[in-house]
Order: C-alpha cells, then structure tokens, then sequence
C-alpha cells in the first residue's frame, strides 16, 4: 500500500513523516499521472487558493474527483478540506466538490488566528492535541457526514465515505492516530478493491 501526498504547496514532508513513522510507504505527488500508483491520498494544509490554482495548472481536478470515484481515500487537512467542500460560506466558487459539508475559511478571526488545543474525537479514547492555524470550521454537514470532532460548538473534523477531513494540522503533532485512522480506510478499500 503507498499513500501520496499532493506535492504543489504546503505542509508535504509533514504528512510523509507521519505515514511513515505510522509504517506506511509514502510518495510526494506531482503529476497527475503518479496517482495511478497510489492507493490514497493526502490534500495537505497550506493556502487554498494557491493549492487550487496549481490544481489547475497541473491539471489535476479532474484525476482527483476520478480518483475519488473509484472510492480511493482522500485525507483533507485544513487547506485540503476547503478544495473537498461541495460549497464555501463565503460564496466563492467550490473547487473539488466531493464531500457533501460547506465550509467557512478562516473561520476563527484573527484573535485565534493559530492556537493548540486537545479535541475529544469520536472513536478516540484520549483527546487529541489539534494545531489550528487559520483554520476553516464546517458550517454544514448533510446526513451522509459523520461528524467526528467539535471545537466550540463547530464542526472541525468529519468523515464520509472513503473522505477524511480535519480543519487543523494532525501532521503538526507527535500523535499519529489520526493518520492511522486513515490508513485503516485505506486498507478497508484496498480489500474492497481486492474483492470486487
Ligand atoms: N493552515 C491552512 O491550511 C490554512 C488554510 C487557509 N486559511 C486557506 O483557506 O487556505
């Protein structure tokens, strides 16, 4: 099994230490053609908007919503999880569209702009340390969403299907259990995969 990192911008090597200290293969993504050989996939956090213009300009939206067909995992950490939203708050044009949640960005202001906190998360036994830096929340969730973690009333991580999505950075901390939640969806889609 090989996880990728989508390589145009933002926190890339994070997220392959983190699959590999949680002893998994990783590979930074570049092209489009390189997603053929992996088995999911890691939108990291960075600037959205930057992210989604080299989405374009590499040519990479219409592999990725492929990709997501083919229900191969996707992990969307908080720049990752705006380009997944099917709508954003701010009545800017969506841009991946494959998860049925709208999206505030930036959604903490500037008092909170970046902050540590520890989240109690659904499926986890002990909270969680989460590294928010100009988060987005999820302002709204459709009932194919399960709702995994709240910060002050709002939504800020979520799971549908083969997507994972968490407005802060798990790559930031030393505790790999959010990437091993992953890679348990990864490997539940691999035997279905397999199966079919
Ligand atoms: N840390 C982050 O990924 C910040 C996300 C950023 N605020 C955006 O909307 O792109």
């Amino acid at each position: 099994m090989k996880i990728g990192v989508l390589a145009l911008q933002g926190a890339v090597s994070e997220h392959i230490k983190q699959i590999e200290s949680a002893g998994q293969a990783a590979v930074a993504v570049k092209k489009a053609s390189e997603l053929s050989s992996i088995d999911a996939l890691i939108i990291p956090g960075g600037e959205s908007t930057a992210i989604k213009k080299l989405i374009d300009y590499y040519e990479f939206k219409a592999p990725i919503q492929q990709f997501s067909a083919e229900k191969k995992p996707i992990f969307g950490t908080c720049a990752g999880l705006v380009l997944l939203a099917n709508e954003l708050a701010d009545g800017s044009e969506a841009h991946l569209r494959l998860m049925d949640i709208s999206v505030k960005r930036n959604a903490f202001g500037r008092q909170k702009d970046s902050f540590e906190t520890m989240l109690q998360v659904k499926g986890f036994t002990d909270n969680v340390p989460a590294v928010f830096i100009r988060a987005p929340i999820i302002t709204e969730v459709t009932e194919h969403v399960e709702v995994l973690a709240t910060y002050d009333n709002q939504i800020v991580a979520a799971k549908q299907d083969h997507l994972l999505v968490t407005s802060f950075h798990p790559e930031l901390t030393e505790d790999n259990r959010w990437m091993k939640l992953f890679i348990e969806m990864v490997k539940q889609a691999h035997q279905m995969s397999t199966i079919h």
